[in-house]
């Protein structure tokens, strides 16, 4: 197992109502509603807007507080996409509640919210950080992960990410992104091999070459620089992530690689013990407590310069993605996600099908 040195260099550096702000965006205190609409409460459920639709928690506030004096929003779950508002008092709440649910929301971006009152729960935390997050691969034990600290230096960061920035990007919904080596079609999560894009850009060869010196990286020596090497370079503003997924075991060979740059991020994993087959994608995007609890979660603090690999049981049967955080909770330190993060994903196209050891997740093999 690679191990490289751990430095949580965001501690919280904010005075203690900060410091208690954040947390609280960490532990909403406040349950999902049941009463429904008829059980009014100062505090408001808002479904569909959230960072994790391009709303920020800033927004939201200035919104509802046009009824009121709001005293926090706060995310209602890990979604990204719900959130509690809290008011002060029940009859701006209730003004709210007629103005807004279920109507067509133009300064939160054209949404239509929905609305229910919500309670404050005293004893219950939701505590959105769920899983414990280690700071090295070995901690998380999930085999043919590995972790390397420190890959590029700063200065190297800043190269590449001045020769990224120096390109163009296509924005997606939420991030945005460039595609080298091929292109990459999102709804059918695979690569257009008709679509050579030319040779990766010059820059990512220090990167590869230095993938290839790593012996202890084995099978990574393939990362090579030739014409089956793909790279997806993403920008993520802060509070927007990546939905669960396994890349297509048909579309890349079994090595993954992903190098962060400019700010940190959490990656969390999950393995169903049922096979993904048997899961719908909105369970995977919205777990139900007592629904779902047929997978293993691990989390893994990714900090700016690492180099993430994925390989056998990591890459082909576990899931991976990015919770829509605006902080991070990692051990005892509250770790503010940066004005972007941006991650080069490196893959081989695969030629032909997937033989992996791992058929109930493998596409080519279903
Ligand atoms: O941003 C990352 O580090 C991961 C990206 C990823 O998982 C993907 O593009 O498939
Ligand atoms: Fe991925």
């Amino acid at each position: 197992m690679i191990r490289g040195d751990v430095s949580l260099v965001f501690v919280c550096s904010c005075d203690t109502k900060q410091y208690i702000a954040l947390l609280q965006t960490l532990m909403p205190r406040f349950t999902s509603p049941k009463g429904g609409d008829d059980v009014s409460s100062p505090h408001l459920y808002v479904a569909n807007c959230g960072p994790a639709v391009g709303v920020s928690h800033e927004t939201i506030a200035s919104v509802f507080g046009m009824y009121g004096e709001v005293e926090g929003v706060y995310a209602a779950d890990e979604s990204g996409t719900r959130v509690i508002v809290s008011y002060h008092d029940k009859s701006s709440s209730q003004a709210a509640m007629k103005a807004l649910n279920r109507h067509l929301c133009s300064s939160l971006g054209g949404r239509t919210l929905h609305i229910q009152y919500s309670v404050q729960s005293l004893g219950k935390v939701n505590n959105i950080a769920s899983v414990q997050v280690s700071t090295s691969a070995s901690d998380l034990d999930i085999p043919g992960l590995y972790l390397m600290h420190d890959f590029v230096t700063p200065q190297e960061e800043q190269e590449l990410l001045a020769a990224v920035d120096d390109r163009p990007w296509h924005h997606l919904a939420k991030r945005r992104v460039q595609h080298y080596g091929y292109e990459f079609c999102y709804d059918i999560r695979n690569v257009n091999t008709n679509k050579y894009l030319g040779e990766l850009p010059s820059f990512m060869s220090p990167v590869l070459q230095r993938i290839r010196s790593f012996q202890a990286l084995g099978r990574a020596a393939d990362m090579s620089l030739d014409q089956l090497t793909a790279s997806g370079v993403n920008e993520y503003p802060p509070g927007i992530g990546l939905s669960p997924h396994v890349d297509t075991h048909s579309a890349f060979e079994e090595l993954i690689i992903s190098l962060s740059l400019a700010g940190p991020c959490i990656m969390e994993f999950r393995k169903y013990t049922t096979g993904v087959w048997q899961t719908t994608s909105s369970d995977l995007e919205n777990p139900v407590p007592g629904k779902n609890l047929n997978f293993v979660k691990k989390a893994i603090y990714l900090p700016p310069r690492s180099l993430l690999l994925m390989s056998g049981e990591a890459r082909y049967a576990w899931h991976h993605y990015i919770p829509h955080h605006k902080v991070d909770k990692v051990n005892d330190s509250l770790i503010r996600r940066s004005a972007r993060r941006v991650s080069f994903t490196l893959r081989k196209v695969r030629q032909g099908p997937c033989r992996c050891e791992f058929p109930q997740f493998c596409d080519s093999q279903k």
